[in-house]
């Protein structure tokens, strides 16, 4: 059975409606880390028990928040017992940055995935990069390793990109069919 949950921490909102664009393409549930790098409870039974594990958080400094890295290191349990082997994985995140080192991000969370023995969904987009590109149209970022999402600094989350929301959107849709065909 397919059963896809969307985990990721946002200190501020943003990310967290990268992420539930995600959830919403891709049928999911959401959880979220909390403020001191705590999942709710029940939150490790529903990883568990999950197909697919997409990963989300915004890029601090160059990498994922503290709170992530602190669920990410809590994981280790999961780890020990290899629990998560073979499961769907994927990640995104958020940053001020046009470049901003996302995706330096992005390939922490292909590590993550790659240390519990699980199999990564890619974006699976084509970049919008010719003249003719405008900032809204899907994948305008150019990434392939994930779905990216760029913020001004000064942005509210009720000001974030279209573009981006809609390339996170569609991720999910890609990481739903994926988990399909593998179910
Ligand atoms: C502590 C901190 C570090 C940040 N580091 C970066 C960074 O390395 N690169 C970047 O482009 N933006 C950086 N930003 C900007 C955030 O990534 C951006 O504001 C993002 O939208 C925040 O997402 P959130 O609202 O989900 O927390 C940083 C912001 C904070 C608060």
């Amino acid at each position: 059975m397919v059963n896809t949950v969307v985990v990721y921490h946002s200190g501020y909102g943003h990310t967290q409606r990268m992420a539930q664009a995600v959830a919403q393409g891709a049928g999911a549930q959401l959880l979220a880390i909390d403020a001191d790098g705590n999942l709710p409870a029940g939150g490790w039974e529903t990883l568990a028990a999950a197909s697919t594990i997409v990963f989300g958080t915004p890029t601090y400094m160059g990498g994922p928040s503290w709170q992530f890295k602190r669920f990410a290191d809590a994981s280790s349990k999961a780890w020990f017992a290899q629990s998560w082997k073979d499961k769907l994985f994927a990640g995104f995140t958020n940053s001020a940055g046009v470049q901003g080192d996302k995706q330096v991000t992005l390939d922490y969370l292909y590590h993550l995935a790659m240390q519990h023995g699980g199999l990564w969904v890619g974006l699976g987009m084509l970049p919008s990069n010719t003249k003719a590109a405008q900032r809204n149209d899907v994948n305008w970022m150019g990434c392939f390793s994930g779905a990216m999402a760029q913020t001004p600094s000064d942005a509210s989350v009720a000001e974030m990109l279209a573009g981006d929301l809609e390339t996170a959107r569609q991720f999910g849709e890609r990481v739903a069919k994926t988990a399909r065909r593998l179910a």
